[in-house]
């Protein structure tokens, strides 16, 4: 069975072995011992609740309870922009009008904004590729609303995505290249990498303060404003189901969309129900997605459930899987 919890430091080698596999372009999840570790420290006193809510960044873990070995993970930032600033670009409109040449026509312009403080960020979901079918990345990618769902207000009433911008079937980044390149002077990968590597500062340094009018840059980087990476399409089409989208912002590195939502009308956070569960045999009933109904200790399986006498029916694989005793609340997604 495969079971999602919560990291702490003693994965250190299972997310770098992860980090190596999910290759540069992986922005979140950089081949640096240390950057890993200070996550792992974080994400274990986010679920044990010894730092500000605010400040918490949860990391979920997807072990195949039968191997131990770690298939995948992603994570839940409370808020961005906290401990600095986190840049989005606007794409806006601007209205031209000019009635001594008697015309009228629309400019669309890149503007620098910091939008998203405060906003919780889901996001990090990585999944070793023999995995990727068979449901294993919507427990995943479930889960972190799941955790969400559990005390609401730890996080934000708006709760962001940010999927992976375009790039050319050649390796390189269109907008990165036509755009944000001219401002940071840097090869792609090595500013993707000190996003995560540095406390940032080079971002408010060297950022465009000016709105940027899009019509002045390169056409392949224009089309590449808000397109998602080929293998972000899966995110997005799971990220639409649960009712997030395009924000209208775009990240000032490869021009990919941030998506968002309401927290409160996330759809798995809506159909989940609090109960208490059961031990027995559910039979032939439909698997739902179960988890723990704490922060601290957040587990969630996918699982056969019964719904009988107001009781949550699962078999003795899942009360395991979950750490849960009978009579113990759970939540189910229905
Ligand atoms: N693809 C990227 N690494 N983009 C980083 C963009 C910067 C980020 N939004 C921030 O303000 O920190």
């Amino acid at each position: 069975m495969l079971v999602v919890r919560p990291a702490g430091p003693s994965d250190l080698g299972s997310l770098m072995e992860l980090a190596v596999l999910s290759g540069r372009g992986f922005t979140s999840l950089p081949e640096d011992e240390t950057t890993l570790l200070d996550r792992l420290t974080l994400s274990e006193a986010s679920f044990t609740g010894a730092i500000a809510p605010r400040e918490a960044w949860y990391t979920l873990m997807l072990e195949d309870m039968e191997t131990g070995r770690i298939e995948g993970l992603c994570g839940v930032r409370a808020a961005v922009g906290v401990s600095r600033p986190h840049f989005s670009f606007r794409v806006m409109t601007l209205a031209q009008f000019s009635s001594a040449i008697g015309t009228r026509f629309d400019h669309q312009a890149l503007v620098l904004v910091n939008e998203c403080a405060g906003w919780t960020e889901v996001g990090s979901l990585y999944l070793r590729p023999e995995r990727r079918s068979g449901g294993a990345g919507s427990l995943l990618a479930r889960s972190r609303y799941m955790l969400i769902g559990v005390d609401r207000p730890r996080f934000s009433e708006t709760v962001m995505a940010e999927l992976r911008g375009y790039f050319s079937p050649d390796g390189t980044c269109p907008f990165w290249e036509g755009v944000a390149s001219k401002f940071f002077r840097l090869p792609f990968d090595e500013a993707d990498h000190m996003v995560m590597s540095t406390d940032g500062q080079f971002i408010l340094d060297l950022a465009p303060r000016h709105p940027i009018y899009v019509e002045l840059i390169p056409d392949a980087a224009h089309q590449a404003i808000g397109k998602v990476h080929v293998e972000g399409e899966a995110a997005r089409a799971m990220l639409e189901n649960e009712g997030f989208r395009g924000s209208g912002l775009v990240d000032i590195f490869d021009g990919g969309p941030t998506y968002s939502v309401p927290r409160d009308s996330i759809t798995t956070i809506q159909r989940t129900v609090a109960l208490p569960c059961a031990a027995g045999d559910p039979g032939d009933a439909p698997e739902l997605l179960v988890s723990t109904a704490s922060v601290d200790g957040f587990r969630a399986v996918r699982a056969k459930v019964r719904f009988e006498d107001g009781r949550a029916m699962i078999g003795a694989a899942a009360i395991e899987a979950l750490r849960v005793a009978p009579g113990e609340m759970v939540r189910v997604r229905q």
